[in-house]
Order: structure tokens, then C-alpha cells, then sequence
């Protein structure tokens, strides 16, 4: 399947356009009720998070963006379960959500540690549906399918180490969608590619996006992407973390880098995160 590019946008994501964006009618699908994380106990706990709330609605894209140090691997590990918050919940289609949070899929910054270098790259895809009780064809349909939505049809039989970092990293998304996530956490997923790449992923991902109407919650520290690909931006303040601001994206998509990015209205909104990111900046959590 081809992926989509700045001057090719696909039929999917036309369709996309077209749609309703009321946001605010579709079904809340995660949510994130005053929750709070602290590390450790006593004279040496560290309070990340102070109190999260949101609500990420069917098909919502969020960007979380927010001062380093302040919180953000903390909380997405909170929302997929993998930690379990200190106090408050997460609530899945209305439900608290105990251990791994049911629908969540999680991709993260470093590609090379997700990744199992000695299996190749269609058994890494793989590997998060096995135990899931489908059949071995279902499973090998559901990767083939996954790898081909990344444009990476042909690199089954290779190993990871293989690959160019943007392509491991597209495998690590390939290992995601093939679990079919109602919602998709990803921590910093482009953070260490070179600019190219990052925004052939971001284009991937704005393409993923529109075709499979998919939740996505994604943390960055780069203001521009949180703007371009998010419908929201969340802002979180300093550590000990609570929600600073959240801000609407109305920019029309399909979204591609040169014309999107030109927009004033992209500008004015980038200016926004980032004069919210420097004030939380200035403020030293310890003191
Ligand atoms: N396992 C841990 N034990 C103790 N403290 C931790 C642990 N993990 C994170 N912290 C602390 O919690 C705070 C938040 O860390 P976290 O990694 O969530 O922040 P972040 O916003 O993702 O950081 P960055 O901007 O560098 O990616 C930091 O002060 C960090 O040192």
C-alpha cells in the first residue's frame, strides 16, 4: 500500500477531511481521572505526576507535549498499565482499567531495545499476537497486512539490524497496528531520526490515522510535530505534573509539511505551545 506524501494526499485521508470532526459527539474511549504517580516513598520519593485529567475521544489525535523531566514516559506507562498509578484511574470505554489496559498498543523511542534483533522482522510483528489464542495464518495475515501498511511489504525475512533506523522504527509501528489497538500511546517515537525521516513518519502516521480511525496519544518534545499531526494539544506544566493548557488544533487536514506548515494559523499555534513550554521551563521543580 503506498504511503502518503506532502503532495499526494490519499483518498483515505480526503475522506478523512470530508467527515464529521465533532469531536466532542464521539464516544470517550481512554481517560485519565486525577491521576497522580510518585516514585519511591519517603525523603527520596519524586512526585511525577500531581493530578492528570483528560478524555481522549474514538479517532482523537492527542499530542502531549510538556517541560523535560516533567512527567510524560511516566504518565503513558500509567495509561497502558504497565505502571500503576499512585492515585486516581484509568478508565477504558467508561470502565477503571486494572493491570495492562485492555485496546492499548505502545510504541516506543528506542526502536533497537523494542525490537528482538534475533528474530526476523515478521516474527517481531508477531510476537504481541501469539498467546492471543488466533490462528498461526490469522496472525501471519495481520502482520503481512501490518508491514504492507508501513510500506515494509517485502522485509519479512530480514532482521531488524538489516534495516535503516526509520524503517526499524516503522517496524516497531508495524508491531503496533498488527495488534489492531483501539488506542495507540507512542513516547517519542521519532525523536532520534534524522529530520527526513521524522517527517516521512509523521506523514505515515497522519496516513495510519486516516485510514484506520485509530486513538492516538502521542508524547514529543518537538512543538511542530505536536501541532501538525495532533487535534489537541495537551500541555502539561512542570514536575510535579498536572494538565497546563489544552489547545485545539483547527488546521484542516489533510495536512502535508510544506502547505500546513506555511498556514499562519499553524504558526500562531506553535508560538502558543511554545511560550507555554518555556514558562514551565523556568520553573525548578525541586526548589
Ligand atoms: N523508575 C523511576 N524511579 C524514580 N524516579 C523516576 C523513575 N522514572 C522516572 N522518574 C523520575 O520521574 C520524573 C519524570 O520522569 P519521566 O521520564 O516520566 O519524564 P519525561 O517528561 O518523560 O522526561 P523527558 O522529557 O526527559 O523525556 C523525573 O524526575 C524522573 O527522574
Amino acid at each position: 500500500m503506498p504511503i502518503a506524501t506532502a503532495s499526494e494526499p490519499t483518498s483515505e485521508q480526503n475522506s478523512a477531511a470530508t467527515a464529521p470532526r465533532n469531536a466532542q459527539e464521539r464516544p470517550v474511549v481512554l481517560e485519565a481521572r486525577h491521576l497522580g504517580v510518585t516514585y519511591g516513598r519517603g525523603r527520596s520519593a519524586v512526585t511525577a505526576i500531581g493530578d492528570v485529567s483528560f478524555q481522549a475521544r474514538a479517532g482523537e489525535f492527542l499530542s502531549i507535549v510538556g517541560p523535560s523531566g516533567c512527567g510524560k514516559t511516566t504518565l503513558l506507562k500509567a495509561l497502558s498499565g504497565l505502571l500503576r498509578p499512585t492515585t486516581g484511574e484509568v478508565r477504558v470505554n467508561g470502565t477503571p482499567a486494572s493491570g495492562v489496559t485492555p485496546g492499548v498498543a505502545m510504541v516506543f523511542q528506542e526502536y533497537t531495545r523494542s525490537l528482538m534483533p534475533w528474530q526476523k522482522v515478521r516474527a517481531n510483528v508477531e510476537f504481541p499476537l501469539r498467546g492471543t489464542g488466533l490462528p498461526k495464518r490469522e496472525l501471519a495475515a495481520r502482520a503481512a497486512k501490518a508491514l504492507s501498511e508501513v510500506g515494509l511489504a517485502d522485509v519479512g525475512d530480514k532482521y531488524p539490524w538489516q534495516l535503516s533506523g526509520g524503517m526499524q522504527q516503522r517496524v516497531a509501528i508495524a508491531r503496533a497496528l498488527a495488534f489492531q489497538p483501539n488506542v495507540l500511546l507512542m513516547d517519542e517515537p521519532f525523536a532520534s531520526l534524522d529530520a527526513q525521516v521524522r517527517g516521512d513518519l509523521e506523514d505515515l502516521l497522519l496516513h495510519v490515522h486516516a485510514r484506520t480511525g485509530m486513538t492516538i496519544i502521542l508524547v514529543t518534545h518537538d512543538i511542530d510535530e505536536s501541532v501538525y499531526l495532533g487535534d489537541r494539544v495537551i500541555a502539561l506544566s512542570h514536575r510535579p505534573t498536572r494538565v497546563r493548557t489544552t489547545i485545539d488544533v483547527d488546521l484542516p487536514r489533510p495536512r502535508d509539511q510544506i502547505h500546513t506548515k506555511a498556514l499562519g494559523g499553524f504558526i500562531d499555534l506553535r508560538t502558543r505551545v511554545l511560550e507555554l513550554i518555556v514558562a514551565e521551563r523556568s520553573v525548578d521543580p525541586d526548589s
